[in-house]
């Protein structure tokens, strides 16, 4: 009796995402000819992105602090040009200053080529260490960088996104904007706020035909990520590697979802994940009390030397 209950269960929700289906797929952006902007474009995982796109006969963009940097990254994004018309254009601006700033600078890119279609906040900065050893202003600099920068740029491009009807906005948060780990305080309230921020825009913007992901991606240093932005493209959870989606289903909360499969793999496999997390906790537990006791251990023998 509760086996067919289940099972019909599973059955209504499978036709009940079938039925909202065309809402929640979004086609994915038309790349040649649009024009993208990188904050934090100018190296690392957003300056991958930026040549992914300019691959794909993007315009491009890139905001970042550091003048020289820009300039350089975009000498080797122009290296993959794939038609004569592409332009790299380079603004220098902390994206986590002064708002108007920000707005004037990005009104200036649109008029040079075009209204936003994709916006990628990617600048962002991270500062580890023990929440007594980090100064509180550590905190104000990375909400700042990484929370609020993302705020500047798309609360300067969405109006025209939504008279346009069109756009997309990525936020690229963290895997530890997912978990709380240790040595990250300061860091990862700014990655789970964007989440928040993601969260309710989406809502906002998609009956214009606008649509929100949040990257998650794991320790990076490799150009890899823009294998997955490329496949990712429309969706509103983005991540990497088989911790990465262990993580997103388990994360998954009041996401909304791309896709009917989404959906029901977090219905099924949320139980499963949560155990095995469990463990994944546990292990972090242990790992965290046995460097504390050897810490202590080789800090009482340097006294006694
Ligand atoms: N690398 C990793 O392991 C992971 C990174 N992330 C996130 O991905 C993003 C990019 O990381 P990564 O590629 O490693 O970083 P990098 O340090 O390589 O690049 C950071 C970029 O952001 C720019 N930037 C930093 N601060 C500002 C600011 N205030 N205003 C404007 N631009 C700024 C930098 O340029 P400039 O200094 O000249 O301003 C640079 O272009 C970050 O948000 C990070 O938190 C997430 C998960 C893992
Ligand atoms: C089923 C449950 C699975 C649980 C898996 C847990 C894995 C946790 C890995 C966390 C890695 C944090 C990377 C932070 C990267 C980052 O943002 C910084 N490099 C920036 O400086």
């Amino acid at each position: 009796m509760l086996l067919l209950l289940a099972a019909a269960c599973v059955v209504a929700f499978v036709l009940l995402l079938y039925m909202v289906s065309p809402l929640i797929s979004p086609k994915p952006l038309k790349l040649p000819g649009a024009h993208v902007v990188v904050t934090g474009g100018s190296s690392g995982i957003g300056k991958c992105v930026a040549i992914e796109c300019y691959k794909q006969g993007a315009f491009i963009t890139l905001i970042a602090r550091n003048e020289s940097k820009l300039l350089q990254t975009k000498k080797e994004i122009e290296k993959y040009s794939v038609n004569d018309k592409q332009v790299v254009l380079c603004i220098s601006v902390d994206v986590s200053k002064d708002y108007g700033h920000v707005e004037s600078v990005l009104k200036q890119a649109q008029e040079k080529l075009g209204p936003v279609d994709m916006l990628i906040n990617c600048a962002g900065t991270s500062t580890t260490g023990k929440f007594e050893d980090l100064e509180v202003s550590c905190f104000e600099r990375l909400m700042a960088v990484n929370y609020l920068g993302s705020v500047y740029a798309s609360h300067a491009v969405i109006a025209t996104m939504k008279e346009r009807r069109m756009g997309r906005i990525v936020f690229v948060s963290s895997q530890a904007g997912q978990v709380g780990l240790f040595g990250y305080t300061a860091y990862s309230p700014t990655k789970f706020a964007l989440r928040g921020l993601a969260e309710a825009l989406q809502m906002e913007v998609k009956p214009y035909n606008i649509y929100v992901t949040v990257a998650y991606p794991p320790d990076t240093d490799t150009p890899g990520f823009a294998e997955e932005i490329k496949t990712k493209q429309g969706n509103f959870n983005s991540f990497m590697g088989s911790d990465g989606y262990m993580l997103s289903v388990l994360t998954s909360g009041m996401s909304p979802v791309t896709a009917i499969t989404e959906g029901l793999q977090q219905v099924v496999c949320m139980g499963i994940f949560r155990i095995i997390g469990l463990f994944y906790l546990g292990s972090f537990d242990s790992i965290v009390r046995r460097c504390m006791i050897q810490r202590e251990k080789s800090e009482s023998t340097d006294k006694t030397k």
